[in-house]
């Protein structure tokens, strides 16, 4: 479709886009209305902001708050209430001084009408980015589409779009001047492109796409082409984004991996990705560095007709505004956390989560508690709806989310359709994603969503809420907000950490017990795969005396009790190649690539080079992981890109006398025919691509090899990422692969002969 035409200049009024909602039906046999689109601002109009001093940034004061330059009357900013100006630079009308919970009473009782304004100020769909439909290049092209023309209801015979996304990367910051310009409220006009971030209401420097908290959402149909044209403005930062989820074949190329599938884009260049995407909820995030955790991550949805989902007779509506990106944030940029402190802010835990890039903060030294909003979904009496969790976290901890009052039907995990089952509570590790249906089948009213960091993140208490609200109900829920310490009842969990997989019970569901809901290619299940590979993981603790060796550079982790640590993989730790594998491969030594059974010489115990296990094309794979990290709390995800595998067992060891399992134990195990493995007719094993390796046990995975090219094998923690927790497959050869697009970048070591003069 042309857009150019179609697409007047920004800004928008609201009721316009109350019109366009209308439209984004996304089940054919549902009505949208507006109301299922819409969230309130009421509740954080009026209420006292008062001056606020910031303790949040190791209890120095802000440099920069949001200051309130027209304290009362009828300017947009007004409906803050009265702050005080004369604070200066520490007020933040953010803050609230009421410890009691996320909001007060004020709060809660002036109802305004519901406004159809989303993520930052944005109207109309969650962190689709409409100002996009602004750029150049869609001007320019008529056969792209513009973001909201590709969040559509698909249908069968509908031609595919191409859809068109341009986003700029810059350093940003949450509670900048933008939010003085355009912070929306109930009767001024809300610009669609509203550039405040707002966050969890605690001022810090940040990195952003298109000024988004997340970035902009890609939503669009099973066969539709995607085009984004990423242009870093990160000043002095290079970066690559991976489409975690999206499978590449025939893109290789463009999977996002620094070293492998390419060179990092350079400040100032533009890299435009194109790939078409495997259906199911799917997400993007920088993987260079550390700059996911910084902002850098946004939603993808690939839908399909609802002829081809499994699944779709369990839900009314798939609309865009119900998906739930889960994210860990820190007060600081994550640079503050590597290699790490001893003493100040030690550990890479984060301080808070955020649902879709939003939630309040609580200090836990001032009881201080912000007031930004919280994540608001809105659901009509009657109705079914599919929600898409993502869960992008960065940090160690899983996220646990809950809804007050509802059951949660599971339909599919990271994309793949399963068969349903019914939960009360979702535990995610990062890089998983859950799409589940509730059914609005409770009193009419608002509901609290909870979502708890676990494991390290129970600590600080780190939470979030969020809030299920009935169209026409009330804005705030009846009840309590639940706390980190008491919280909604969990009923029956859905991935339990306790990882027992192996047995029956009815208080949880183990990823392993999921059935497929989609045919399984018979080969995967023979007894035997054509090829094995067991693949131990560590941490390597050094000792300081070893690691601060005058001269040497060795990279490592101050972990949370202090251990410096890098990560092995099978002994290896991963290090990138200087130019990428897929473009420049007759660039690299070959004495660079190593594994298992290729170790270098002189190799020792923290042995780093570029871990490649070679595959043949289309081969049955089965990789074993086995968790020699042993630590308590600690389990860790392990994303494999360009495929979906089917997970055939998880456990630990059967044997009571066995306190450890390493890989000696697990091929022993094996041998005896005592791993577990689900392989009968029927057994269905789900497909997924980020798997939880349970502490001190294993992971059994397959996948038929039918997409060659360089896929990495990782770890999903990010701070795991870059002390080496990686791996790289190689399927097939150089010449099963497309050759790469025509002056594609290229990158490595200069090297020149030095000259005398
Ligand atoms: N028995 C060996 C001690 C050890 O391996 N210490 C590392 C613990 C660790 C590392 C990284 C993390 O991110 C983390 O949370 C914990």
């Amino acid at each position: 479709m042309v857009v150019n035409n179609k697409h007047p200049v920004l800004p928008y009024q609201i009721g316009a886009w109350d019109r366009h909602d209308s439209e984004k039906i996304l089940i054919d046999k549902a009505i949208s209305t507006a109301e299922d689109q819409s969230t309130s601002a009421s509740w954080w109009q009026a209420g006292t902001a008062t001056p606020f001093r910031d303790t949040l940034n190791n209890g120095f004061a802000s440099t920069h708050g949001l200051v309130q330059t027209h304290p009362s009357g009828n300017d947009p900013f007004s409906t803050f209430g009265t702050v005080d100006s004369t604070a200066g630079p520490s007020s933040n009308p953010f803050a609230q001084t009421s410890g009691s919970g996320p909001l007060s009473g004020t709060f809660r009782s002036n109802p305004l009408p519901p406004l159809t304004r989303n993520g930052n100020g944005k109207l109309g769909l969650k962190h689709l980015d409409f100002t996009s439909s602004a750029t150049a290049e869609l001007r320019r092209n008529s056969a792209l589409s513009a973001p909201d023309e590709c969040a559509r209801a698909c249908r069968e015979n509908e031609p595919p779009r191409i859809c068109y996304y341009h986003f700029t990367l810059e350093f940003y910051t949450v509670l900048g001047a933008a939010c003085q310009v355009c912070t929306p409220n109930a009767t001024n006009v809300v610009w669609s492109h509203c550039q405040c971030v707002l966050a969890d209401g605690v001022e810090r420097g940040i990195l952003s796409t298109n000024r988004m908290l997340p970035g902009p959402s890609i939503q669009v149909c099973e066969n539709d082409k995607v085009v984004v044209d990423v242009e870093n403005h990160m000043e002095g930062m290079e970066v690559t984004i991976h489409w975690h989820g999206i499978w590449q074949r025939g893109s290789q190329y463009y999977d996002g991996v620094p070293f492998v599938t390419q060179c990092p884009i350079q400040q100032g260049n533009t890299f435009r990705y194109q790939w078409q995407g495997n259906a199911g909820t799917h997400f993007w995030h920088a993987h260079t560095g550390l700059q996911k955790l910084d902002g850098l991550y946004g939603s993808i949805v690939v839908r399909q007709p609802p002829s081809k989902d499994p699944n779709s007779h369990l839900y009314d509506y798939d609309l865009t505004t119900h998906v739930m990106l889960l994210s860990d944030w820190l007060h600081e940029d994550a640079a503050e956390r590597y290699p790490g402190r001893l003493a100040v802010n030690t550990g890479q835990d984060p301080e808070n989560v955020l649902i879709n890039g939003k939630g309040q903060f609580r200090d836990p030294n001032t009881g201080f508690m912000t007031n930004t909003p919280l994540e608001v979904f809105t659901i009509t009496p009657g109705r079914r709806y599919r929600f898409r969790m993502i869960n992008a976290f960065a940090s160690v901890c899983p996220a646990q989310v809950t809804f007050e009052g509802h059951n949660l039907t599971v339909i599919a995990t990271d994309g793949e359709p399963v068969q349903p089952v019914q939960v009360n509570t979702i535990i995610s590790f990062s890089g998983e994603r859950y799409d589940f249906v509730i059914e609005a089948n409770n009193i009419p009213g608002a509901y609290w969503i909870q979502v708890r960091g676990l494991g390290e993140c129970g600590i600080k208490r780190a939470q979030q809420l969020g809030i299920l609200r009935y169209a026409r109900g009330p804005y705030q829920p009846s009840t309590p907000s639940p706390t980190y310490d008491i919280g909604i009842p969990q009923g029956v969990v859905m991935n339990p950490l306790d990882a027992r997989c192996n047995e029956p019970r009815n208080d949880a569901i183990c990823v392993s017990q999921l059935k497929n809901a989609r045919h399984i290619d018979p080969a995967i299940l023979q007894d035997r795969p054509d090829v094995k590979i067991f693949l131990p993981f560590r941490f390597f603790v050094y000792r300081p005396e070893m690691l601060f060796q005058p001269n040497t550079y060795n990279r490592y982790l101050v972990a949370p009790q202090g251990d410096h640590v890098i990560s092995l993989i099978d002994e290896i730790s991963y290090m990138s190649p200087p130019a990428p594998l897929i473009s420049q491969y007759d660039d690299i030594n070959p004495d660079q690539f190593c594994n298992g059974d290729n170790r270098p010489a002189d190799c020792g115990q923290n042995c780093m080079c570029t871990h490649k296990i070679d595959i043949p094309l289309n081969a049955v794979v089965e990789i074993v992981l086995v968790d020699e990290v042993q630590i308590v709390n600690l389990s860790h995800p392990f994303h494999l890109h360009g495929y979906a595998y089917n997970v055939v067992g998880i456990g630990r060891s059967p044997d009571q006398n066995v306190k450890k399992i390493n890989l000696k134990h697990a091929l022993d195990l094996d041998r005896r025919g005592l791993l577990e493995r689900h392989l009968k007719q029927g057994d269905l094993p789900p497909a997924k691509d980020t798997i939880a390796v349970p502490n001190n046990g294993y992971v059994i995975l397959r996948f038929r090899a039918t997409n060659p090219g360089f896929w990495l094998l990782h770890c999903h923690f990010l701070f795991h990422i870059v002390i080496g927790m990686n791996v790289v497959l190689q399927v097939g050869t150089q010449a099963d692969l497309p050759p790469v697009p025509p002056n594609f970048p290229t990158c490595g070591d200069h090297l020149p002969p030095i000259t005398a003069n």
